[in-house]
């Protein structure tokens, strides 16, 4: 950072790997091997686009700050299988990359960690996901039906993969020193992504948590005809109560109350 007169940006959620046994600790559960071709979001100062590249067939290297471009350029430019690409991962156009990934290995920037690992689940090609997150966004990503954490993320995530916190981080590893807790998240994939028409199903249906998800999906912009009493027909008839809430189903209960009312 002194070489190349950085000051991390925290707006951008610049906290950098400074504790190599962390690199492992990634590398193991990430189960990488030398086919593998790893999507990297937030690249950083490349420490860990580096640790990737030794291991892999090759690594994409997403990073938004050009302030960083010329130190994370200097750490790639002896490792010919990577590709940087500078841009805001939530707007690139992820589905041309050539390699196609097979794994998202990333320390994510807190502020579009969500966002980015919804949108890979879009990318077929990618089977396995290690992420570093914030500790709510790895917990809401694998929690269970009737939990407090539960919603939208957990089961678009999990409507495509099995997803389980792996490991708690400790702040110590990070330079700055974050003033929130990370966790190392897992998803594998065992399913293709869900259609859109399920993933609208699910966000409607926890847009007002506290109400009875039959009239959540009513209250949606353009509802369907009839929606609040076709809901409640479909919730009895798969074993629900007709007043459900959306976080009473589980991720394939959703599956099975779209099939009844999109298909
Ligand atoms: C937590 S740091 C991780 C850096 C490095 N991989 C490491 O582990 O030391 C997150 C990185 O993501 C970058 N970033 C923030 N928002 C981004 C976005 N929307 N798209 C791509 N990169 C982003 C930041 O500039 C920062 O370099």
């Amino acid at each position: 950072m002194r070489e190349f007169g950085i000051r991390p940006n925290r707006d951008l959620g610049q906290n950098f790997l400074v504790d190599s046994n962390i690199l492992d600790v990634i590398g193991r559960a990430a189960e990488l091997t030398e086919d593998d071709v790893v999507l990297e979001v937030g690249g950083g100062l490349g420490v860990l686009s580096e640790y990737l590249a030794e291991r892999t067939k090759h690594v994409h290297v997403v990073e938004l700050d050009r302030g960083l471009q010329p130190a994370l350029e200097s750490a790639l430019d002896p490792h010919p299988n990577t590709t940087l690409h500078m841009g805001d991962a939530v707007k690139l156009d992820l589905t041309t990359l050539d390699p196609p990934p097979t794994k998202v290995v990333a320390n994510l920037p807190y502020g579009v960690a969500a966002t980015v690992i919804i949108q890979t689940i879009e990318l077929e090609s990618v089977q396995l996901w290690v992420a570093m997150v914030q500790k709510e966004v790895g917990q809401r990503f694998a929690a269970a039906a009737s939990t407090p954490a539960y919603g939208v993320p957990s089961v678009l995530a999990q409507l495509a993969c099995d997803v389980k916190v792996i490991r708690k981080v400790p702040r110590g590893v990070f330079h700055p020193v974050p003033n929130v807790d990370s966790v190392l998240v897992g998803l594998k994939r065992h399913s293709p992504a869900p259609p859109q028409s399920l993933k609208t199903l699910v966000q409607h249906g926890f847009a007002h948590r506290r109400k009875a998800l039959a009239r959540s999906l009513a209250l949606a912009p353009n509802p369907p005809e009839h929606i609040r009493d076709r809901t409640r027909e479909a919730l009895e008839a798969l074993g629900h109560p007709a007043d459900a809430r959306a976080e009473s189903l589980s991720p394939a209960q959703w599956r099975a109350l779209w099939e009844k009312l999109c298909l």
